[in-house]
């Protein structure tokens, strides 16, 4: 079968995982900040254009077009007629934009949660990580599922909608679930050469003063160093974990920090302070949940050679641990040492689990040179749990996995495209796509997360 094809778009559509936020302060115009990488900054003297707002592209921005040329613009929501001046007119194929004026203001557009955000202010000026603020919450998640379907129907062939879930109150009971502000536990900010301290522009990565975090949690609202003067600084790292006390961290470098923990439906997991956590207050118990829900129990087997693939702490083995009881055999498989004897330690309870450190596909690559057939059959009766970074797994792992034939696979996603370019290749190989959920982890942003089974055709 074909290879499907990564979809082309701007590399800066893409805010990673660990997505950033930034600032404004007074008057003062942003400057470059002291990161080799600072791209080029946005035009602030291009066209302006009069455009017709069609959908949003995954990466969350708006595409509209112009003389049969296509327009990503920022700001805009579906169905409105806005005024965008051209911000990058380098390609042939698509320009890029910033809305300055809404026309035409769809019935879904609300005042941004983020007024330092909003189109009030100049385009260059404001920070990014709220792209979705002035939409209101429940079309926002429409529009992440219309996301969400395209990708499944264009890289994976599969047609299935799904509606996508807000984060249940009760699990993030401080958040403003209407307003979708107060979830962040962790918040980069940057630091530029004049030691002026906030987030970054959105695309770009010139660091803009703010007065407020919106998205942040309370405390760490409270503490952020808005306003101070950092100079020699690069960036401060704001941590509040469940179980402790909220920190402002300049400059943590490459040092992970102290240990700290995160309660999730009463149990304990410890972590680096600087290692990877869900962001959302609820999310880390969103998902635990979701995969706990979405294993199918008349294909578990407790004895089998389960896998917890890309398994950070061990969050999500734990989750299984959990549901089917201590006999459960469970190895996690994860790149950072460190995080890896965190997961020895959180899944100390399970004899049968285990915490393994290891790229996965070169893990898979050494299990599948060594199985004998004992070890081939305990993973054909599997139960594989994977939650790759926002690449994907990719071809070769999935092809690894596939071709152990484990009974059933848990996939959590959080980008839709990579979703469903994987499911696409397992699709090729005799799976299908069985259940899938998507939760709103990242409210105000465009990011979505899906969690998929996937189940072996007979
Ligand atoms: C999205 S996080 C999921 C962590 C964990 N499942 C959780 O829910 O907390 C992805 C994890 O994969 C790890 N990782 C990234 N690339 C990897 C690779 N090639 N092999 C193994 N682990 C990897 C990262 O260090 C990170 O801990």
């Amino acid at each position: 079968m074909p290879r499907p094809k990564q979809p082309r778009r701007p590399a800066d559509d893409q805010p990673g995982r660990g997505d950033r936020s930034r600032s404004q302060r007074g008057a003062r115009s942003p400057r470059d900040s002291r990161n080799p990488r600072t791209p080029r900054p946005p035009a602030t003297d291009g066209p302006v254009l009069e455009l017709d707002v069609e959908r949003i592209a995954h990466g969350g921005i708006a595409v509209a077009h112009h003389e049969g040329r296509v327009v990503f613009v920022a700001d805009a929501i579906p169905g409105e007629r806005v005024r965008a001046r051209v911000t990058d007119a380098a390609k042939e194929r698509f320009w890029r934009a910033d809305t300055v004026e809404v026309l035409d203001a769809s019935p879904d557009r609300r005042e941004h949660v983020w007024a330092e955000a909003s189109i009030d202010r100049a385009p260059e000026h404001r920070p990014g990580g709220a792209e979705f603020g002035h939409i209101r919450m429940a079309r926002q998640r429409e529009l992440k599922a219309d996301v969400l379907a395209e990708a499944l129907a264009r890289f994976a062939g599969v047609e299935r909608s799904v509606a996508v879930e807000p984060v249940d109150e009760t699990l993030a009971p401080d958040v403003d679930a209407e307003a979708g502000t107060g979830w962040r536990t962790r918040v980069r900010l940057h630091v530029d050469a004049d030691g002026c301290v906030g987030p970054y522009a959105a695309r770009s990565h010139l660091v803009v003063p703010v007065a407020s975090l919106p998205l942040a949690v309370a405390e760490l609202q409270e503490m952020a160093p808005l306003g101070a003067e950092l100079p020699g600084s690069g960036v401060v790292d704001l941590v509040a974990p469940s179980d402790g006390r909220a920190e402002v961290v300049v400059d943590p470098g490459s040092a992970r920090g102290p240990v700290v923990h995160e309660v999730v439906d009463g149990r304990r997991f410890r972590l680096d302070r600087g290692g990877f956590w869900q962001v959302h207050r609820g999310a880390a118990a969103t998902l635990s949940r979701a995969v706990r829900d979405l294993v199918d129990a008349d294909r578990f087997d407790p004895r089998a050679a389960n896998l917890d693939l890309y398994g950070g702490v061990g969050l999500l083995a734990a989750a299984v641990g959990d549901r089917f009881g201590e006999t459960v055999r469970i190895t996690s498989v994860e790149a950072d040492e460190r995080a890896t004897d965190h997961a020895a330690a959180n899944l100390a309870e399970w004899v049968g689990a285990r915490a393994e450190t290891g790229r996965v596909d070169r893990w898979l690559a050494e299990l599948d040179a060594s199985a004998d057939r004992e070890l081939r059959s305990r993973l054909r009766g599997a139960t594989v749990v994977l939650d790759p970074p926002r690449s994907g797994a990719g071809r070769e792992v999935v092809e690894r996995l596939a071709a152990l034939r484990p009974a059933q696979l848990v996939y959590v996603a959080c980008d839709p495209v990579a979703l469903a370019r994987d499911l696409g290749t397992f699709r090729e190989h005799g799976y299908e796509l069985e259940e899938l959920r998507a939760f709103d982890l990242f409210p105000n942003t465009h990011h979505v997360e899906a969690v998929a089974r996937l189940g072996a055709i007979v």
